[in-house]
């Protein structure tokens, strides 16, 4: 481990120097940031020596869990031959073919060709480029607005922000961008109350119909969306929206795009989001679960029409130094080949995340102050509210949900507040018995929660 120093020093040094991502630097600054020092399996140790699980995989992304020494083993190998070398100007190296080959063969029919970024947000400004080009190279220069969700995240760049629905990301940078556009999110329990969720799915696809004739189906480029909203709170589309979206994109000719930098690699119990939903993108972002996290990677994937349509313009003049580095695509595939080869899917799909959903509800689901409890696989959430008979949810939407956050912090087990959402996405290697774990301190951190709320009055 680096150089041994206790967790005030630590935390000087950090405030001293580190600008962090997301974060109000005073305020953050003052508290002190927590140290995280090492991680295995499920679980993190801070510098305090505390024990915590780490129900978030990270940010979403360790699939695999940590302390994998075959992914070491991989990266040290690779550096040791080839720690970089670049594949602009005609010049390739076996990592990344071999890892080009074995994505072929995992992703879902027809996904043959890959583009490497190195993180979410590159494959998402990737992807805009992509598309736009597509269009040039068709003849069809005005079809270039891309549409996106309220609520959707697609990354902190200038592209992914502005195709994001965060406000108060819009608000910081002169957002968004020129032609992008954005409908409401599918979220059954704040738009679709009194409807089916079948019915509330079809409505909520209609939107897109609406708004690509309102721009006018000669200037929309795509639609892109995440299979499940992760960062705005997983919200979980209704079973007909996204085959009511697909059915949509095709009758206007607007490419279709599944930002599956969360979904993809396992989280939902398939390989892509895409297919637990059963719709078929053109394109397809990922990141994350393509290395798990133990080096920064994003990939865009690309249907044989827009592989083709690409190539038919000649020079693609967009790319990155590390498009594709030698040590990254080594790891990914020591990834992709332990969840393949360990049936660390299936085991999501047919046991892990069947027996986290039904605990999930039967722990949540008797909170009062706890509705729309939901979760796929290993992805799953519920929402705060005031009150569950009427659904209305707590004013200053937010802030209810970092008091339970905090709560949880406290107790050593992380999970995410998505405003009043709270999420979990752990490793996808979690047991069932480390379900249970996680499981009986988040009930014990609901029950606190709910006391918390009684004491301050907030109910
Ligand atoms: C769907 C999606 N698309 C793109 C990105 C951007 O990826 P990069 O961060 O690698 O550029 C993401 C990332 N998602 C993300 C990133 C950081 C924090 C959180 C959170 O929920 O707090 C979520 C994402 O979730």
């Amino acid at each position: 481990m680096s150089q041994q120093r206790t967790t005030a020093e630590w935390r000087a040094l950090d405030a001293a120097h580190h600008v962090h991502p997301f974060s109000d630097a005073h305020s953050l600054n003052r508290q002190g940031a927590r140290v995280m020092t090492r991680a295995d399996g499920i679980y993190l140790w801070d510098s305090d020596g505390n024990k915590i699980i780490d129900g978030m995989a990270g940010l979403w992304c360790v699939n695999i869990g940590y302390g994998r020494h075959d992914m070491t083993a991989a990266a040290s190998r690779q550096m040791d031959e080839l720690p970089f070398y670049n594949t602009f100007f005609k010049t390739t190296h076996p990592a990344v073919v071999e890892l080009s080959a074995l994505l072929a063969k995992v992703a879902p029919e027809g996904f043959n060709h890959v583009f490497y970024t190195n993180s979410g947000s590159e494959s998402v400004d990737t992807m805009i480029r992509m598309v736009r080009r597509y269009w040039d190279v068709a003849g069809k220069p005005s079809k270039k607005t891309l549409i996106g969700r309220w609520n959707g995240y697609h990354g902190s760049t200038m592209g992914g922000a502005s195709l994001g629905g965060m406000d108060y990301m819009h608000a910081q940078g002169g957002l968004p961008i020129p032609d992008m556009a954005h409908i409401e999110q599918p979220w059954w329990y704040k738009f679709g109350k009194d409807m089916s969720r079948d019915e509330f799915g079809l409505l909520a696809a209609g939107w897109l119909e609406d708004r690509i004739l309102e721009i006018g189906p000669d200037n929309v480029a795509a639609f892109v969306g995440e299979p499940i909203q992760g960062a705005g709170g997983v919200i979980i589309p209704p079973d007909t929206y996204w085959p009511e979206i697909e059915r949509i994109c095709r009758k206007y000719d607007v490419l279709l795009v599944a930002d599956e930098v969360i979904c993809g690699f396992g989280r939902t119990g398939e390989w892509f989001g895409q297919q637990r939903f059963g719709f078929r993108p053109d394109i397809f972002t990922a990141a994350k679960g393509l290395t798990s996290g133990y080096l920064p990677m994003g990939a865009v994937f690309l249907n044989e029409k827009v592989a083709e349509g690409l190539a038919a313009g000649g020079d693609f003049n967009h790319g990155f130094t590390y498009s594709g580095h030698p040590v990254a695509a080594a790891v990914a595939r020591a990834n992709i080949l332990a969840l393949r080869d360990e049936g660390i899917i299936d085991r999501v799909r047919h046991d892990t995340g069947p027996y986290m959903q039904e605990r999930w509800r039967q722990v949540f689901g008797q909170f009062d102050h706890v509705d729309d409890v939901r979760g796929v696989g290993l992805i799953q959430a519920f929402t705060l509210v005031k009150d569950k008979a009427t659904r209305t949810l707590f004013p200053n939407w937010g802030e209810t949900g970092l008091i339970c956050r905090d709560i949880f912090f406290r107790n050593n087990l992380i999970m995410r507040a998505c405003a009043d959402h709270m999420v979990a996405s752990p490793p996808l290697v979690m047991t069932r018995a480390q379900i249970d774990e996680m499981l009986g301190v988040a009930e014990r951190c609901m029950t606190e929660f709910e006391e918390t709320l009684l004491r301050r009055g907030l109910v």
